[in-house]
């Protein structure tokens, strides 16, 4: 039987940085993976595919160029799948192929089959044959992912009811669409599918969305999703899903009947433990398939560790490769820098695009912690006219005494990158009077930050001159406040 110093189970973000760090480090190192699955979720049917689809949408429907243009502005009129996916196809892989190169310089073996354990030290690789491989290893990091929920009472059928995994595979681009779940993929495809101009509806049975976001931002975000023709329905349960020939019907809990042409069924994941047997190797999952780790990633059973989507929440490709490569270094004794989880960025690539860093206002609030809020927005920088992005913003939340940040929060173009300068300040202990002082290139989005940070440190200020008479209530006789 082969023999690895380590095994790692799943070839997606968390499982490549797994099997690479390990590598790195001198070790003998195995990723086994499916066919026609290299690079997991991620690359083949998650991250990679939507986020390409998303910059095919946008380049091809003209959206971003249209406060400039006009708004009948279009790169091409009839938009089809064919159009749309040839992006896809050449991104995905592309990827396919530095995932196999960078496996390969680094020694790490690629074992193909579906992997189960037989013991806590042994798995066996069944391939597309059905031909069984035993591997055996001194550590195991199980990295397999989750798959989407598939409920009995939704009618899959792969052309007019689907997934997120189906999704890419659809035939057109339907005029109708009803979205299950206003999570994050939900969000994502329903602005994507809005901006191609279907008539999208989306049905979520919490009463709002995105809850983990900034108010404020959701609140714009489904302003312009309103704005392209898309309606909420809120507090409302999906009950069944119905394919006929003819169309798609959704049935809610209500008593509602929504017709579509298509659905998207985006109600959240299932790890995928159950088909690598974990019960044999002493492992347990939850009701969801996930498995519980302790702060190393380690699970119950020393040698075997578990990292990505399978152990739940963040559920990102970002927080996942870190995670790997983490589990990897305590398994061989390595060192590793401390993480802070409360700076973990967030970015939701709904049009338009959201990230954050750090704490929100209403949780701010909740702990009693004093704030200040500082916003630039886009319509007043010259590389939002130039951009031709008049809704985007950065806001920045401020502590009012120690002056640090607490969270940054932008919506718009570029907003995903833009919160690693607000991250990179925060991760430094930084406060807002760097932001005040630095000088930023002109004209950049990067400069809302200065321009938010003087917004906050203006209040901060007028406040402390309201207290500075001696009387807070006294406004009258405060001195007038200049604008910066
Ligand atoms: C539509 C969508 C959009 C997303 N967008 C973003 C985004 O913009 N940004 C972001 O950070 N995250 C995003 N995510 C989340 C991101 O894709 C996941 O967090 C990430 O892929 C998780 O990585 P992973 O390594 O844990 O597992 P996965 O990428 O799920 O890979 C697991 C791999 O394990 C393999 N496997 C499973 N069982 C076995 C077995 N028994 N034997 C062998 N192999 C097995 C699977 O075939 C799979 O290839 C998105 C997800 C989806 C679905
Ligand atoms: N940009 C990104 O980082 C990104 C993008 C996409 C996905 N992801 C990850 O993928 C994971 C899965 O995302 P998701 O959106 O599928 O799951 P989710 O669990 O975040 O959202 C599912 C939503 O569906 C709702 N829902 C469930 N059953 C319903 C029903 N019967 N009727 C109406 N509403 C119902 C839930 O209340 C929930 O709001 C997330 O953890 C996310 O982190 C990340």
């Amino acid at each position: 039987m082969e023999h690895y110093d380590i095994v790692v189970i799943g070839s997606g973000p968390a499982g490549q940085k797994a099997a690479i760090a390990a590598a790195k480090l001198g070790k003998r190192a195995a990723v086994v993976e499916r066919r026609d699955m290299v690079g997991g979720v991620c690359i083949n049917t998650g991250t990679i595919p939507s986020k390409t689809l998303r910059e095919a949408v946008l380049y091809l429907t003209g959206l971003n160029q249209r406060e400039l243009y006009g708004q009948s502005y279009r790169l091409k009129s009839d938009i089809t799948v064919t159009d749309l996916s040839a992006r896809t196809m050449h991104v995905v892989g592309k990827e396919i192929d530095v995932i196999q190169s960078q496996l390969a310089r680094n020694s790490v073996a690629l074992l193909i089959g579906s992997a189960r354990f037989v013991a806590p030290e042994e798995i066996v690789i069944e391939d597309a044959t059905g031909d069984l491989k035993h591997i055996s290893a001194d550590k195991f990091v199980i990295a397999v992912g989750t798959r989407p929920a598939r409920p009995s009472t939704v009618d899959f059928d792969g052309a007019t009811v689907v997934d997120s995994d189906q999704i890419l595979g659809m035939d057109r681009v339907p005029a109708s669409m009803v979205v299950v779940g206003a999570g994050v993929i939900g969000i994502e495809y329903a602005s994507m599918f809005a901006a191609l101009g279907s008539k999208v509806t989306v049905i979520e049975q919490r009463p709002s969305m995105l809850d983990f976001c900034d108010r404020e931002i959701i609140e714009s975000l489904q302003y312009q999703l309103r704005e392209r023709g898309v309606t909420f329905r809120f507090g409302e349960t999906v009950e069944t899903v119905e394919s006929h020939p003819s169309g798609t019907l959704t049935l809610l809990a209500s008593g509602k009947r929504i017709p579509a042409d298509t659905v998207l069924y985006s109600a959240g994941r299932q790890g995928v433990s159950d088909e690598l047997d974990v019960s044999a190797a002493g492992l347990t999952a939850d009701r969801r398939g996930r498995l519980s780790v302790d702060e190393h990633f380690r699970t119950e059973v020393d040698h075997i560790y578990a990292v990505g989507d399978i152990i739940g929440f963040p559920a990102l490709a970002a927080t996942s490769m870190e995670q790997g490569r983490r589990a990897a270094y305590h398994a061989f004794g390595e060192p590793v820098g401390a993480t802070d989880v409360d700076l973990q960025p967030i970015g939701i690539y709904a049009i338009p695009e959201i990230s954050f860093v750090g704490r929100t206002e209403d949780q701010l609030t909740a702990d009693n912690i004093p704030f200040e809020v500082g916003v630039a927005r886009y319509r007043e920088l010259a590389r939002g006219a130039i951009m031709g992005d008049s809704y985007g913003l950065l806001k920045l939340l401020v502590h009012a005494e120690d002056r640090t940040l607490l969270g940054v929060h932008a919506f718009g173009s570029n907003a995903a990158e833009l919160v690693h300068i607000g991250q990179t300040v925060m991760g430094l202990g930084g406060s807002v009077d760097y932001l005040v002082d630095a000088v930023f290139n002109y004209p950049t989005l990067a400069e809302g930050y200065k321009v938010a940070a003087l917004d906050a440190v203006n209040k901060m200020r007028a406040i402390a001159r309201v207290r500075a008479t001696g009387n807070a209530l006294d406004l009258d006789s405060a001195a007038p406040v200049p604008s910066t």
